[in-house]
């Protein structure tokens, strides 16, 4: 390892540094994309560290606190709300930076000074992929990578523009950096699991080049870079274009059930998995009852259904054995598969559902919950198209379910109390998810629900 750089701080204690950032934050942060605390108004800031990667250019962990406070009991079930900012400050903010804007401060050491996202500057991005090149540590943060990975100098930096949980940042078509912007404690599954599935020898996945992290106020990854994959399109794309061009996808969905299955095996050989007995699917069947009370309270709309629902959860509470649990990707959908115009499936995105703490997360699961995830995805796509069209996601789901056995020899519809209750389980999980960041979009998983329900 190369010798750590000496840390630096911004010098200001992180209470008068807070002085100008707050009223600040309180504006532009309930805006992002990926702010969790909607529907709880944030009613103060904690300033968790604070590091200045070069003059104007600081790393922040921030804590939101909202109203109403939690219970004990949510606090000891929830992740606290930790966030992730990367926060440039200059006199002047040029033109091209004017989307990026936080704020202009008025009080407190950045009085008069402007404060915008700096991941939406060229220069500070090129600063974090140096800093990726070059192992080393600043203050309480650390960059590490695959010392048998090259990541090239002066890859031309662009944001990318999607709507995404995190902030990703593309070096010259070459790599991508996911900033993960809600930080919990403990190694996130973004990286854990392509890693792991890369030492398993599964291309299915792009290998983690490099990452970095923090050691305070708890370990936790901060961001990981890994190949970008150049022309390729996402599953939801195309699913898309197939049902405006009233083609079938079912090949490519049969090619997404083989390549699930392929990431299965691999995490199944990576992580040793475990047999589910009674008392596994009574716990199961627990938190899922309990995922649908808390979204029922959240959302009344789905108060109707509840005593339907609950029944597809029993089912699986009265399962005596449900195979086994183990390391799952937790939010595969259709936009979390890749494919280039040539080649085969890849898999992103295994952080698993944002919402829920890590730790749960981490836990090992029914397979056949990926296997929903990516069902209820075809669902998802069929009642966008216009007119909405039911049998080409019945169509979907048959093809994904036979890829998927023909490779790792067990059919999901074999398990269809397992299937159903997590297709449940997905689909509430998709009511709360609609609610809070894209209310236009909470019909499309009420119409599951309805289904689902038999209403
Ligand atoms: N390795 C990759 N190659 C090409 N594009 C990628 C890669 N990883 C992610 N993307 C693109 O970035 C988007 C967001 O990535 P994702 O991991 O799903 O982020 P988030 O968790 O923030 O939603 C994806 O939908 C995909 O379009
Ligand atoms: O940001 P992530 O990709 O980690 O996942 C979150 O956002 C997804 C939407 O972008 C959301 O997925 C839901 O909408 C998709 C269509 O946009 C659909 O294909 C999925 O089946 C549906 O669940 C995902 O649930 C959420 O965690």
């Amino acid at each position: 390892m190369p010798k750590a750089a000496p840390p630096r701080t911004t010098g200001l204690p992180p209470a008068r540094l807070l002085t100008s950032l707050a009223p600040l934050l309180h504006e532009w942060l309930p805006r992002q994309r990926w702010f969790a605390g909607k529907g709880r108004p944030v009613t103060d800031f904690v300033l968790l560290t604070a590091t200045e990667l070069l003059p104007g250019f600081l790393h922040l962990l921030v804590r939101t606190e909202h109203s109403p406070a939690p219970t004990p009991a949510e606090t000891a079930s929830a992740p606290a709300d930790c966030y992730q900012l990367l926060i440039g400050v200059r006199d002047q903010l040029p033109p091209r930076l004017a989307p990026a804007l936080i704020g202009h401060a008025n009080q407190g050491p950045l009085a008069g000074r402007t404060v915008y996202d700096a991941l939406h500057d060229p220069q500070s991005a090129a600063l974090l992929l140096e800093r990726l090149r070059t192992p080393g540590t600043v203050g309480p943060l650390s960059f590490e990578h695959d010392p048998q990975v090259t990541v090239p100098p002066g890859l031309a930096p662009r944001l990318l523009g999607v709507e995404q949980s995190n902030t990703s940042l593309v070096y010259g078509d070459t790599f991508i950096l996911k900033v993960f912007r809600r930080v919990q404690p403990g190694v996130n599954p973004d990286l854990e699991l392509p890693w792991a599935l890369t030492r398993q020898g599964c291309e299915r996945v792009p290998a983690p080049a490099a990452w970095f992290h923090t050691s305070e106020p708890e370990a936790a990854t901060l961001g990981v870079l890994q190949p970008f994959l150049r022309g390729a399109d996402d599953g939801w794309t195309l699913a898309l274009a197939s049902l405006a061009e009233g083609r079938p996808f079912t090949d490519e969905s049969y090619e997404l059930g083989r390549a699930t299955a392929e990431v299965h095996l691999a995490l199944a050989d990576a992580f040793a998995p475990v047999t589910l007995g009674p008392a596994q699917t009574e716990l199961i069947a627990a938190a899922m009852t309990e995922r649908l009370d808390a979204t029922a309270q959240a959302v009344p709309s789905l108060g109707p259904y509840v005593p339907r629902l609950r029944a597809a959860f029993e089912a699986v509470g009265a399962l005596t054995s449900a195979g086994t649990a183990q390391r799952v990707h937790g939010d595969l959908h259709l936009g979390q598969a890749l494919r280039p115009a040539d080649g085969s499936w890849s898999v992103i995105d295994f952080e698993g559902e944002p919402a829920r703490p890590l730790a749960e997360r981490r836990r090992p699961q029914p397979p056949v919950r990926d296997v929903a995830g990516m069902l209820r995805s075809f669902d998802y796509a069929a009642r966008t198209a216009r007119p909405p069209n039911p049998s080409w996601a019945e169509e979907c789901r048959a093809a994904y379910c036979a890829g998927y056995a023909a490779r790792s020899g067990s059919d999901p519809r074999e398990s269809p109390e397992l299937l159903r209750a997590y297709e449940t389980d997905k689909a509430v999980y998709e009511v709360l998810y609609e609610a809070r960041h894209r209310p236009d979009w909470l019909p499309v998983p009420m119409a599951a629900i309805r289904r689902l329900a038999g209403a």
